[in-house]
């Protein structure tokens, strides 16, 4: 699997009652593939797998596939308790999805030596492509991820944590043991405001949340960085993704319930994030608004 371009993390779309939406769901994917992602990562942070029950997630990762259509990768999240995310990466698998991302394992800290065991019982039991996800209890050494990369079918880091020595000391260690194909990207909350930092490592792919509400914007950012026009990458970091980032740092959980409410506010109707995250005030979704506003002016849509 190839990974490239724009990575999209939908919502997951709940009704009125609470419920999976799948039919909104299906139609979010379809259109952020026909808007240009380079791949699918149904049910992650963004899509609120911490929330989902076994069989909704099931649902879930059925409606990305089916919308996807095979156009772009679709990888489903997995992660909890070691039997919990074995059974989870064999759903993802048997409803067709084509890689996992391996969230941090639930609640305890652990040493790299258990955090390498954890990855590795997940990837055998899924058969599937798995990438790891560095972020909070799961910070691993450089050791442990070239030893990782050695599987066949783990085949790539995402990071969330921003420790960029950590990060260069992985990165040298894993490509000194020879895994020339082994992906890493950003993977920090709003990952394009540090994907200058990330391109000074040779980190060229990252995770958008904020193509799920303003794929216009995150194109935008991706083809001028792309580009190298370092003047519209300036103006959308200054314009766009710094008050972005100001308001979903007044809140714990905004940089998940401000996506949904961003894919609410251009139409779709996802309903709200389940708890234990909480919705933004009315205030904060008004100026939410005025700066998807201001971003999409100097995307020049
Ligand atoms: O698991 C997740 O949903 C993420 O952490 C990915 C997000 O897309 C993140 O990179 C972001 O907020 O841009």
């Amino acid at each position: 699997m190839r990974l490239d371009g724009v990575l999209f993390f939908p919502v997951t779309p709940f009704d009125a009652a609470g419920e999976l939406a799948e039919a909104v769901l299906a139609r979010h994917v379809a259109d952020g593939v026909a808007a240009g992602a380079g791949g699918v990562f149904t049910a992650c942070g963004t899509g609120e797998f911490n929330a989902l029950d076994p069989g909704e997630y099931g649902r879930a990762v059925t409606a990305a596939v089916t919308a996807a259509g095979g156009r772009v990768p679709v990888l489903g999240g997995a992660g909890g308790t070691l039997p919990a995310a074995r059974a989870i990466a064999r759903e993802a698998a048997a409803r067709g999805a084509d890689g996992l991302l391996l969230m941090p394992p639930y609640l305890v800290n652990a040493p790299a030596a258990g955090l390498v065991r954890y990855v590795r019982d997940v990837a055998a039991a899924a058969e599937l492509p798995v990438i790891i996800y560095q972020r909070g209890n799961a910070r691993f050494t450089p050791e442990a991820v070239a030893e990782l990369a050695q599987v066949p079918n783990i085949i790539g880091f995402k990071d969330g944590l921003g420790d960029f020595d950590l990060l260069q000391r992985i990165i040298l260690r894993v490509r000194e043991a020879g895994h020339r194909d082994f992906t890493f990207f950003n993977g920090l909350p709003t990952a394009e405001f540090t994907m200058p930092a990330y391109r000074g490592l040779g980190v060229t792919l990252y995770s958008s949340a904020v193509f799920a509400f303003a794929p216009e914007i995150a194109i935008a950012f991706h083809k001028a960085l792309t580009a190298g026009d370092e003047v519209l990458v300036r103006r959308l970091l200054t314009g766009f993704y710094l008050p972005l980032v100001e308001l979903r740092d007044l809140v714990p959980g905004y940089a998940v319930s401000l996506v949904k409410a961003g894919v609410r506010l251009r139409g779709l109707e996802v309903g709200g994030v389940r708890a234990p995250l909480v919705d933004p005030t009315a205030e904060h979704v008004e100026r939410l608004e005025r700066i998807v506003a201001a971003g999409l002016e100097i995307a020049g849509t």
